[in-house]
């Protein structure tokens, strides 16, 4: 790395685009999600910038802002040699402040800000070393990657020399690890065809269209209305005929019971996964539901609000999910990311990032083509989810060849959105938002 770069400011935005309007990423407990993030630009005395967000889903989004704020005081004024230099320690202070903690700690809101601010740090080193961040982690000595991980609360489950032996061993085969994906992408599933909001119409549409795009693998929304889950189901499931995956997804509707008995009553159509059945906190109650539903063939995967690396490690010791859904802008940054895909492989369960909303598909593929080259070496039972949404708004957009997600050769984590996009979907002083709610009364 050339010489030192002061972060000299930190901005943040709070950018909702109206989505509910027409029901995309709508599910059986968030039926009007306007996908937003909290938006944070980075700036250094040598011209570099660095972009983070994390990802909210409307109101709100200003509470994440605020605390976004309040972390900014730990960011500039340091070098990125710095904070990379020891990136563990740094990770640490924003975690670990003697008064900020007690917000958290590690989850909530204050781990949601954490992630933007770290993701904004990742964005700006990879930036800075002229690398894609999956290619800077690939690239990584074992021993640096380690020192980025905080193993506090988690040494039960994964030791830093568990870590580094992971590490180690999966050198071999990495060049032709990362010749394949580069020249077949990453394979994706699709959660675009069955929001929970869309008609029965909209849905064999959307199949069809997905279908001629060679997608296999589909993921439905289910639990607010067993009926309709019945219905919706046998559709999609006839669509897209019985070789062709299917996954549910129920975002934390029911009680521990009640998941039993209604994905019971859907095991007909073969779902591969139920995606959080229950409470994301109810560790013991996911270790049921999976014992439960073992003998039908299905599985349990959650993540996408498993607030931090001590949650998942419980939920790998208690053999509670068979999927690992990491989240890009849930846990903090790539730094839990690292002990979450390492504790994964150890515990030998796939992880199958989530990717449900604005900007996750184009963060978590630079993690996943990582698990895949550095890690796991593995595609058994792995797929990253995508949702066709909002990608426009990035400067690096996703690219799906195939069903399959394209390395992205840019520098950088991906972050940067298009600055007119910021500019227009600002809230609520965005020409979007005073449109909307002067011609529609859009609730603010
Ligand atoms: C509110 C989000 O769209 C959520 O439904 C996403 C999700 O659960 C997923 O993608 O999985
Ligand atoms: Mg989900």
């Amino acid at each position: 790395m050339a010489g030192a770069t002061t972060i000299v400011q930190l901005r943040v935005s709070d950018v909702r685009f109206p989505t509910s309007l027409e029901q995309h990423g709508s599910d059986a407990m968030h039926t009007e999600p306007d996908y937003s993030v909290a938006y944070v630009v980075i700036e250094t005395d040598g011209g570099h910038e660095g972009y983070g967000l994390t990802f909210t889903l409307g109101k709100g989004t200003e509470v994440v802002v605020c605390a976004v704020e309040a972390l900014s005081a730990f960011v500039v004024g340091r070098t990125l040699q710095e904070i990379v230099g020891d990136f563990r320690a740094f990770y640490r202070l924003l975690t670990s402040d003697g008064q900020m903690r007690w917000i958290g700690p590690e989850k909530g809101v204050i781990q949601l800000a954490t992630a933007a601010v770290l993701n904004a740090v990742w964005d700006l080193w990879a930036r800075v070393e002229g690398k894609p961040l999956w290619k800077l982690l690939v690239d990584m000595e074992p021993r640096k990657l380690v020192s980025c991980i905080d193993f506090r609360y988690i040494t039960d489950a994964l030791t830093e020399e568990e870590a580094l032996d992971i590490l180690v061993k999966a050198q071999e085969g990495k060049c032709q690890r990362e010749e394949e994906m580069l020249r077949d992408g990453y394979p994706a599933y699709t959660t675009s065809c069955a929001w929970i909001g869309y008609s029965d119409q909209q849905l064999k549409e959307l199949c069809t269209k997905a279908l001629s795009h060679d997608w296999t693998r589909f993921k439905v929304k289910v639990g607010a209305d067993l009926q309709d889950d019945v219905r919706r189901c046998r559709l999609v499931r006839q669509m897209i005929g019985p070789d062709n995956t299917l996954m549910i997804d129920a975002n934390q509707r029911w009680d521990v019971q009640e998941a039993i008995t209604w994905v019971s009553h859907l095991a007909e159509f073969k779902p591969l996964w139920i995606e959080e059945p229950t409470s994301p906190d109810d560790i013991l109650g996911h270790a049921v539901i999976s014992k439960a539903l073992a003998p039908l063939g299905i599985g349990v995967a959650t993540g996408e609000q498993c607030h931090n690396r001590v949650m998942f490690k419980q939920l790998l010791q208690a053999s509670a999910l068979q999927f690992v859904q990491i989240d890009s802008c849930r846990l903090g940054s790539v730094n839990e990311n690292l002990a979450v895909i390492l504790m994964a492989c150890k515990f030998h369960v796939p992880v199958c990032p989530h990717a449900g909303g604005v900007g996750l598909c184009e963060l978590v593929r630079h993690l996943i083509l990582f698990d895949y080259i550095s890690v796991s070496a593995s595609l058994q039972n792995r797929m990253c989810e995508y949702v066709d949404h909002l990608h426009e708004h990035f400067k690096s957009p996703v690219v799906i060849r195939n069903a399959c997600y394209v390395p992205p050769k840019d520098p950088g984590y991906s972050t940067e959105m298009r600055e007119e996009s910021v500019r227009r979907y600002q809230y609520p002083q965005g020409e979007v938002w005073q449109t909307l709610q002067a011609t529609r009364g859009h609730r603010t």
